[in-house]
């Protein structure tokens, strides 16, 4: 079989996208495309657009030319309906889960199973506890953590913990991890780089947006970087090291255009 014939196809393949808000030119010319099984640390400055384009992924931002195709398939409306669609689950530090709800029912945040008592329906407190369970102890929370606990009694790591568990449970595809670890302690921001890693090993692909490059180079296995609303770097990670990377966020991408310029003596 050829190279060709068994090289895997995108999961998402954005092409020449360009996004303007009012006069100002958020994402300009964009072509990136993204594998299933792959954790892509997506990073930049302030300002750079990832979020933008992550929002343009998840169907928030409409684009003003250029394409998404999403398995091979052009995306022809964008709607918060897209990412329920494509399998699309966005990780928020801040948003996601109901602080005053216990921890079963935002598992099944408006995916509540339901039962029929004598054609009655009724919410399925049971299904919701089982499944709400086994997140909390295949992903290591505390031992006197139970589903029926209000979510407001979580550290920042466990709330991640749950959504990353609902995202595996309701086998999306794709999980776009917003600045992830901002505020957990070391031990939580490791335990949730590890869930990260685990998704991408059963196939999921991760998308892990954040300032730190030295923590998503360990993790990632390709990086792009965005600057200005362009892409400016879209490298394996075994290309370059993180503080070469650091260099290029640092003077906006200009290192690797002055590298590719200079001529060899
Ligand atoms: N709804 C909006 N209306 C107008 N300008 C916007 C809007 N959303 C984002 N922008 C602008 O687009 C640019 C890119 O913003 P974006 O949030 O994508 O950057 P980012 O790379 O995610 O930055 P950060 O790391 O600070 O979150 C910024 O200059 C921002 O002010």
């Amino acid at each position: 079989m050829s190279v060709a014939a068994i090289k895997k196809s995108p999961l998402i393949e954005v092409r020449n996208l360009n996004l303007h808000f009012g006069a100002f030119h958020a994402l300009k010319n964009v072509s990136v495309s993204f594998e299933a099984g792959q954790l892509i640390g997506l990073v930049g400055d302030n300002g750079a657009g990832k979020t933008t384009l992550i929002k343009v992924l998840s169907g928030i931002h409409k684009p003003n030319s250029g394409e998404v195709y999403f398995d091979g398939e052009k995306v022809r409306e964008f709607h918060p309906k897209l990412a329920i669609k494509f399998g699309i689950e966005t990780l928020q530090q801040s948003v996601g889960l109901c602080d005053n709800l216990s921890i079963a029912r935002n598992f099944y945040l408006g995916r509540e199973p339901i039962k029929r008592w004598f054609g009655i329906p009724f919410l399925d407190f049971k299904k919701m506890r089982e499944a709400s369970t086994k997140v909390i102890r295949t992903f290591g929370l505390r031992d006197n953590v139970s589903a029926d606990d209000l979510v407001e009694m979580l550290s920042g790591g466990e709330r991640q913990s749950i959504k990353i568990g609902r995202a595996v449970e309701f086998k999306n595809r794709v999980v776009i991890m917003d600045e992830p670890t901002n505020h957990l302690s070391v031990r939580e921001r490791e335990h949730v780089n590890e869930l990260a890693q685990q998704m991408r090993d059963q196939g999921l692909l991760v998308i892990y947006i954040t300032h730190d490059i030295h923590q998503v180079h360990k993790l990632a296995d390709r990086i792009v970087i965005m600057e200005n609303g362009e892409k400016v770097t879209d490298v394996a990670k075994h290309e370059m090291t993180a503080d070469e990377l650091e260099e290029v966020i640092r003077c906006g991408g200009r290192v690797v255009e002055k590298a590719s310029e200079v001529a060899p003596s």
